[in-house]
């Protein structure tokens, strides 16, 4: 099988690339109709293939479960996560002849393994659904031609998929139809019944394509919202115990502060999260995240590059059929750094306190958000997309990491994205190294203090200028516009 996407002529791939249009809520008005009565088959069933089933049958549609032999003869988490929710769990050679639509929820690294067991028995005229199009664009899985192929894919952990859906609302999705796979042209109607079964309708879909999904969705997790949060929390937590803070104020700081800095960001931008300094503070986080940005921008046009030319995947299949002798090696430095090994304190941090004495991290965040919304859009991916995929889902990753730190962030997301936050890491820290010798404690853990509150007033109102005008500000107002909106209605 070859790379999809390198494939295809420049005029074709630049123009799937660029897909994505921001879709009426009225075109919802249907919900799940054309999915009704028709029998989805979820395979898998971990993040998103239970959480996204517990919706699915939440909104009044037919799921089961169909989970390789070993799973269900040894009873594994995913056959207890399945039976224990009242679903009917079968094997392939049960429940795949029967399915109208096929949710394949298993690992990307799976995908070309399980596509090649279930197709021969998929029924005529079926539909093959994704939530990440990586076994598409960048294996070039050919997919019967009377199989119609759809990608539903949430903008966010699985978890925060049933979360928002028992709120009443939904995340933010982008859905596609495969241009080589839809022989009864109800691609995109079988796509806007799922998203609307999952909720995400609710909180803004965009049609994309499965090229656009594949090339922003690894850009966005391997950079700002797992590597930079990774490679964060290392070098902030390392630098105050060198600095003698005590590491478990040091530990609790970073652990919930990513967390509680984001959750700014969610709210009102880069713009909002910097607001909530104090100027003096807020001009230091600034001139430290226009530092970061220099150091940090040829790394994130690597990444881009990479992934856009098929580097990356190659590399990574390479690691897949290594045994992920990589990606095991890095799982196993990570849970021997000391953040991961010192627990939090039980020290009172209040929630002002994360931001005075987390500014380096404010600055982190800011950098990494502007750095990977600007190197996506520079790469024709559209600023809809490129917002999701930086500012938007930033908080939602930053919740798994105040759970139970780096561990349970790596363990919630795809095991693309785990393997793309190490490489980012891995090249992320030393690049680093000169920057952070630097650093103290007034930036990070301890704060400016009682020092002067003086700010030079044409600095400030220059710093603001360019806060509010950054082109990820200027989409994310638009698009939390629509979220708010739209979450009156419910
Ligand atoms: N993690 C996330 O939040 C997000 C994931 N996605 C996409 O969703 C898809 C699923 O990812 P995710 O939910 O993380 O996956 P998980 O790793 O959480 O789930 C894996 C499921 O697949 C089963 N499985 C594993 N290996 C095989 C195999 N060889 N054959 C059959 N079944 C297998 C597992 O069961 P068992 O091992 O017990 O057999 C388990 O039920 C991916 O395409 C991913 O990119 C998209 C958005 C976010
Ligand atoms: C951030 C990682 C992700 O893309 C996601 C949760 O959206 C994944 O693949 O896990
Ligand atoms: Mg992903
Ligand atoms: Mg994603």
């Amino acid at each position: 099988m070859a790379n999809y996407f390198n494939t295809l002529p420049l005029r074709e791939q630049l123009a799937q690339l660029a897909q994505c249009e921001f879709m009426d809520p009225a075109e919802f008005a249907d919900g799940v109709a054309a999915l009704k009565g028709k029998k989805l088959v979820i395979v898998g069933c971990g993040a998103q293939g239970l959480n996204q089933g517990l919706n699915l049958r939440d909104s009044g549609l037919d799921v089961s479960y169909t989970l390789r032999d070993s799973a269900i003869i040894e009873r594994r988490q995913s056959f207890l996560n399945a039976s224990e929710n009242g679903f009917t769990v079968g094997t392939y050679e049960e429940l795949i002849p029967t399915a109208d639509v096929v949710l394949n929820l298993t690992p990307d690294k799976q995908h070309t393994a399980v596509v090649n067991a279930i197709m021969p028995m998929m029924k005529q005229g079926s539909t093959l659904a994704y939530s990440h199009g990586f076994n598409i664009v960048e294996e070039g899985m050919q997919v019967r031609d009377d199989i119609t192929v759809i990608m539903v894919a949430p903008k966010c952990p699985g978890s925060e998929v049933r979360e928002e859906y028992k709120r009443g609302f939904g995340v933010p999705t982008l859905i596609a139809v495969h241009p080589e796979n839809d022989p009864q042209g109800h691609g995109l109607a079988q796509a806007k019944a799922y998203a609307a079964g999952t909720g995400g309708h609710r909180a803004g879909v965009l049609k994309s394509s499965f090229i656009a999904e594949v090339k922003s969705d690894l850009m966005g997790e391997q950079t700002i919202l797992c590597g930079m949060l990774q490679t964060g929390s290392i070098l902030c937590f390392d630098k105050m115990i060198e600095k003698g803070v005590d590491a478990g104020y040091a530990s609790k700081l970073i652990q919930y502060g990513w967390e509680v800095v984001t959750e700014a960001l969610k709210y009102g931008g880069v713009t909002n999260m910097l607001d909530r300094l104090s100027n003096p503070a807020k001009v230091k986080a600034f001139e430290l995240s226009e530092e970061l940005k220099v150091i940090m921008r040829p790394l994130y046009n690597k990444h881009q590059d990479d992934i856009i030319d098929g580097t990356f995947s190659r590399v990574m299949m390479e690691d897949w059929a290594n045994d992920d002798a990589n990606l095991l090696k890095w799982r196993a430095e990570t849970a021997e750094t000391n953040f991961e090994k010192t627990p939090a304190g039980d020290v009172e941090i209040t929630e002002q306190e994360f931001f005075d004495n987390g500014i380096l991290m404010v600055a982190m965040v800011k950098a990494g958000v502007e750095l990977a919304f600007e190197t996506m859009t520079a790469a024709g991916i559209i600023a809809e997309s490129a917002y999701y995929e930086s500012l938007h889902e930033t908080p939602l990753i930053a919740n798994t990491i105040a759970r139970k730190k780096l561990f349970e962030m790596n363990r919630t997301i795809s095991d693309t994205a785990e393997y793309g936050c190490y490489l980012y890491n891995h090249a992320c820290l030393p690049l680093l190294q000169d920057f952070m010798q630097n650093i103290d404690t007034d930036v990070i853990g301890r704060g400016l203090g009682e020092r002067s509150n003086h700010v030079d007033n044409q600095t400030l109102i220059a710093i603001n200028k360019s806060l509010r005008e950054h082109p990820v500000e200027i989409i994310g107002t638009k698009l939390r516009g629509y979220m708010s909106a739209m979450k009156k209605i419910v």
